[in-house]
Order: structure tokens, then C-alpha cells, then sequence
């Protein structure tokens, strides 16, 4: 089977910056997939954390009163000043990170550090947080976490906090995945970003053996990380979660919000 093709975008004409591949030396869709890669044990490890407590439903109740002068679910409070403090340190200076709750979030207090800027200015206004977090919240959540209330709402939200920032990154990371697919084929990309064609620029940019490998990767990794370990076997196949819900997850929910994030980019490319 053809391989898909890799960039050969030279190294010094783009610097990614210190993204989750912790490399700041190429920019390619080699390096590109590295990063994705790596973001899978992210994403995999956060949700076996989340998944030691049950579902807790208390906290993502959005016609709950139990903050005082806030309306809205508690998980919506706690990320929303999560993100007020993470702004003053400087968190959204990285064009990896998109806040969930962009209104409002104060100036960082300390100086910007200089990434380096291989995104078109147009990937400033792609943000699909909403959609990822009716995703993690409502159909992602009921498929791994135990039914039940602990009480453990605080750490229920950080571990969902935390689960919901390596989901946002890896999907928006769709920004450079189409970056790079637009350097190296510009000649492709320019007639279908003209013609603002969503399918064209859709076919183009899938390459579904690809998916197929993800998936399995993802699953797994799931199986290991995750597995029940003792000293006296080899293995069990008692899981913190279903490796079948990774594969899940990718398939119907990562990879498409991911296309949809390079669609969204790549109509905006020219502008
Ligand atoms: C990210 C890429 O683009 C698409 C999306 C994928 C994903 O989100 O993992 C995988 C393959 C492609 O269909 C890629 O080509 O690596």
C-alpha cells in the first residue's frame, strides 16, 4: 500500500515551537504526526485518572445555583477561572492552547514567549471548544466513568480539566497538521481553498490508513497503560477502561473534530 506522502518542508524555512514532541527542530508532517503520537499517552493517561472517580453528575449540572453570582455548572466555573489564572502565566501565548472560555481572560503578567508563528493569522479565529466540550461532557464521559457520586467534585474537575485541555491541544493540532499539508501541496490545495469546495479539501486531506493505524495504536496503548498490573502474572486483561472506547473516541469523535479543524483552516488559507 502507498504510503501518504511526507512534507519536505525544509527545516529552517518553519521552527515549530516546543510543542508535545518536545522537538523545536522541524516542521514536517513527520514531526507533525510525532507530536499527535504523543498526545495519544496524554490523552490516554487523563483518562484513566479521570476514570478513579464515578460520574459525579453534580458538578456538570449547568441549572445548578451552588456558586453564588454564578450561573452555570461548576465545571464550567472551575475551568473558567482555571483559565483566568493560566492566562496570567502566559498559557494562551502558545498557539497550541485555545481557552474554552476566550471572553474576558485577563493580559498574561509576564512577557510573551517568542514562538515561532508557522500558522497563518486566520488560525486565531478557529476555536471548536464548544463542540469538544459537549463531546467530553455528554457522550464521551457516560462511556468510561462509573455511575455513582463520591463526593470528590474538586478533583473530579481537575482530572476533567485536565482530560478536556489534552483533547482541545490534539484537536487543534489540526492546525499545523494543515499547514503542512497546504506547504506541500499547494498546487492541490490552491484550486479547492478558491473554490471554497469543504469535500474537496476533505478528500484531500484523509488518508484513511492512517486513521485505521491511529486507531489501533490508540486501543493498544490503552491496553497497556491501562492494564490491572500484579507481580505474579504477565498481564491481565482487567482494564482501568475499555480499550475499545479509545478506538471509539478516535474514530467518531478525535479524527473528525481534527478534519474539521483543518477544513475550517485550510478555507481561510488565502485569505
Ligand atoms: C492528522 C492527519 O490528517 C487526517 C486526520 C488524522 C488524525 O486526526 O489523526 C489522521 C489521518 C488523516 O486522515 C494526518 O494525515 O496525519
Amino acid at each position: 500500500m502507498a504510503s501518504p506522502p511526507s512534507s519536505t518542508v525544509k527545516p529552517d524555512s518553519a521552527r515549530l515551537q516546543n510543542g508535545a514532541s518536545g522537538s523545536a527542530e522541524r516542521f514536517n508532517l513527520d514531526s507533525v504526526r510525532e507530536s499527535l503520537i504523543r498526545q495519544e499517552d496524554t490523552i490516554v493517561f487523563s483518562l484513566i485518572e479521570r476514570a478513579k472517580f464515578p460520574r459525579n453528575l453534580k458538578v456538570y449540572d449547568e441549572s445548578s445555583r451552588e456558586i453564588p453570582g454564578f450561573s452555570g455548572s461548576l465545571l464550567q466555573f472551575f475551568v473558567e477561572e482555571a483559565e483566568i489564572l493560566q492566562s496570567k502565566v502566559g498559557r494562551y501565548y502558545n498557539p497550541e492552547e485555545h481557552p474554552f472560555f476566550p471572553e474576558n481572560l485577563p493580559l498574561s503578567l509576564l512577557p510573551p514567549y517568542n514562538y515561532e508563528q508557522v500558522l497563518h493569522p486566520a488560525a486565531a479565529s478557529i476555536n471548536i471548544n464548544k463542540k469538544i466540550w459537549n463531546m467530553y461532557v455528554y457522550d464521551l464521559l457516560p462511556l468510561f466513568a462509573a455511575k455513582g457520586d463520591d463526593g470528590n467534585y474538586a478533583s473530579t474537575m481537575s482530572s476533567d480539566l485536565t482530560c478536556l485541555q489534552a483533547l482541545s491541544r490534539r484537536i487543534h493540532y489540526g492546525l499545523f497538521v494543515a499547514e503542512v499539508k497546504y506547504r506541500d501541496a499547494p498546487q492541490d490545495y490552491g484550486p479547492a481553498i478558491r473554490a471554497q469546495d469543504r469535500d474537496a479539501l476533505m478528500k484531500l486531506l484523509t488518508f484513511e490508513s492512517v486513521e485505521e493505524m491511529v486507531k489501533r495504536r490508540v486501543e493498544k496503548k490503552a491496553s497497556v497503560f491501562g492494564q490491572e498490573v500484579g507481580l505474579n502474572d504477565s498481564g491481565s486483561d482487567k482494564y482501568k477502561i475499555d480499550p475499545s472506547v479509545f478506538s471509539h473516541l478516535y474514530g467518531e469523535w478525535v479524527m473528525p473534530l481534527t478534519k474539521l479543524v483543518q477544513v475550517e483552516y485550510l478555507l481561510r488559507r488565502l485569505d
